[in-house]
């Protein structure tokens, strides 16, 4: 009788111990998974903070906000562009700080495990022209802005891979996190006849931006790039003008043809309004790079980062450089092929092709509402 008595007593007593038991172990897994979350949580916005800094290379005190971005998904990872030394140190420059690498392996792993996924995506912005404006500078100097990620080379998907579809095109742009604009440039664009159509089909609200400068030194600045090529070139005189005198102008020449400016243009207005599209002057890119630049960021929606401060005069190269960029820490000028020295040309020859131009340009003026004032 006692005996069945203390069983029945150890048997309620176990039972009890058993329940506390499982108790304990739910409290303390909950308590655990609460405070792995917390911790999660919290590592996730330190660790947010911490790239947006990384990624705002140019100025660290500089806090960005972002534009539009696109609606599609493709793009690339290519070289940065070539740079060449800065030929005088720049007269006063803040301390040069080692600059992390943007497409690195260790930042993208960041930013993976923060969850933020970066990925390829085609577009939203192309610098389509004009050839041998000053569209590399451009690209340079709007690239500086920490909500912009560019396609270091051109990649001239629509007007020769356009074959290979967009999929190859996306997986030719750069990673980018959410907020940030995909940026490419390829200056044949803006001349090529497809092209307007082909954008337009990409993406409607694609901008556009185009930087043109004086046809003349355009021209001339084109044969310098072909003749540095080709050691027997004629001369621009031979080349520009029909049967050697300089009553005719050879239109079929290409450095010549391209300037005709207000022909391309009206092509690319048959599919995208006036307000999608940004010109740039390139002779202004040149003696007030910040004045562009600022426009620029206007236009894309960008918060003003990329100011004076990032530039300095190189008397020796005669252009503006950059005292850092999201390839060199250091104070650097464009490559040697851009800011190339020019071949004397006959003053009646420029005088002719002034001429030659002159009502083009006129329409140029019209077509965008801007008076580039070209001599
Ligand atoms: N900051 C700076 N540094 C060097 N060069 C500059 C700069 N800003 C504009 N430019 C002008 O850019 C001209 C080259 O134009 P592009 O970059 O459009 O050439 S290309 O079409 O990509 O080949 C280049 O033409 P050239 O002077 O004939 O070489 C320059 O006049």
């Amino acid at each position: 009788m006692y005996m069945s008595i203390w069983c029945h007593n150890l048997n309620l007593s176990s039972r009890s111990l058993a329940i506390a038991l499982v108790a304990c172990v739910t409290l303390v897994y909950f308590s655990y998974s609460f405070n792995a979350c917390l911790f999660a949580s919290l590592s996730r916005t330190l660790q947010q903070s911490n790239l947006r800094n990384l990624l705002t290379l140019p100025q660290r005190n500089d806090t960005s906000s972002s534009s539009s971005s696109s609606n599609n998904a493709d793009a690339t990872t290519t070289a940065t562009p070539s740079t060449s030394n800065a030929t005088t140190t720049p007269p006063t420059q803040p301390a040069a700080q080692p600059l992390p690498s943007i497409d690195g392996a260790p930042k993208y792993q960041m930013l993976r495990q923060q969850g933020l996924r970066p990925s390829r995506h085609l577009p939203d912005t192309l610098i389509i022209g004009v050839k041998k404006s000053g569209t590399r500078a451009l690209l340079e100097f709007i690239r500086l802005h920490p909500d912009v990620r560019a396609a270091g080379s051109e990649v001239h998907f629509f007007d020769r891979h356009y074959q290979r579809g967009l999929r190859w095109y996306r997986h030719h742009m750069p990673y980018t996190i959410e907020g940030q604009i995909t940026m490419e440039k390829t200056p044949s664009y803006f001349v090529t006849k497809e092209v307007p159509q082909r954008v337009y089909h990409m993406n409607t609200a694609t901008k556009l931006l185009i930087v043109v400068r004086d046809p003349v030194t355009r021209a001339i600045s084109d044969y310098t790039q072909a003749a540095s090529k080709k050691s027997d070139m004629k001369r621009f005189e031979q080349l520009a003008f029909v049967n050697g005198s300089y009553a005719v102008v050879d239109t079929n020449w290409g450095p010549v043809k391209i300037g005709v400016y207000a022909r391309y243009l009206e092509r690319w207005l048959h599919f995208f309004p006036l307000s999608q599209l940004l010109f740039i002057s390139g002779e202004r890119l040149i003696m007030d790079p910040a004045y562009e630049i600022g426009r620029v960021q206007d236009f894309l929606g960008l918060k003003r980062v990329v100011t004076e401060k990032h530039f300095y005069f190189n008397a020796t190269k005669g252009f503006p450089c950059l005292f850092k960029s999201e390839a060199r820490s250091t104070p650097h000028c464009l490559g040697k092929t851009k800011g190339r020295n020019h071949p004397h040309i006959d003053a009646n020859a420029i005088e002719r092709l002034r001429e030659f131009y002159r009502p083009f340009n006129n329409k140029f003026y019209q077509l965008t509402g801007i008076n580039f004032a070209w001599p």
